[in-house]
């Protein structure tokens, strides 16, 4: 059972995968790596769609990834970003990147509480760490116990 978190090794494998994203159409490329109790490290990029709404994030990507080796508990996530998104026209996202709705929704099915570390590829003071209760609260989920 692993309490202490290597954020370097764990950011390490972020940016691995986040070389590897499937992002042709926002250019945006999102790499993810999540720590399991168990000690195992599972990664995820974002893969695009030529049809957008079928992408799917990193996030959830690392979460496919984790319950597809049999795990089942997660403790920290990484996610890197490349920075500020132009959205559209006179759109911009935050220069910190944080998991989608979505993405938080589909952690919270599989941990109560997770740390997260967000930050921007290569830009050290773009880094911040927050947890999933944080993100969402009162998430809707399965009662545990
Ligand atoms: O936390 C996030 C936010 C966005 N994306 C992806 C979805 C899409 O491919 C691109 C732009 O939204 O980035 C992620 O993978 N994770
Ligand atoms: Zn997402």
């Amino acid at each position: 059972m692993q309490t202490n978190i290597d954020w370097t090794v764990l950011e390490r494998a972020a940016l691995d995968v986040q070389a590897r994203a499937h992002a042709p159409y926002s250019t945006y490329q999102v790499g993810a790596a999540l720590l399991t109790a168990s000690g195992r490290i599972f990664t995820g990029c974002n893969v695009e769609n030529a049809s957008y709404g079928l992408s799917i994030c990193a996030e959830r990507s690392a979460i496919v990834q984790m319950v597809a080796a049999g795990e089942r508990d997660p403790i920290a996530l990484v996610v890197v970003t490349p920075g500020t998104l132009k959205l559209g026209p006179g759109v911009e996202s935050p220069p910190i990147g944080a998991p989608c709705g979505m993405c938080r929704q589909t952690l919270a099915e599989f941990a109560d509480d997770l740390r997260i570390q967000m930050s921007v590829t290569g830009q050290e003071g773009l880094s911040r760490r927050t947890s999933l209760a944080a993100l969402l609260p009162e998430a809707f989920r399965a009662k545990s116990g």
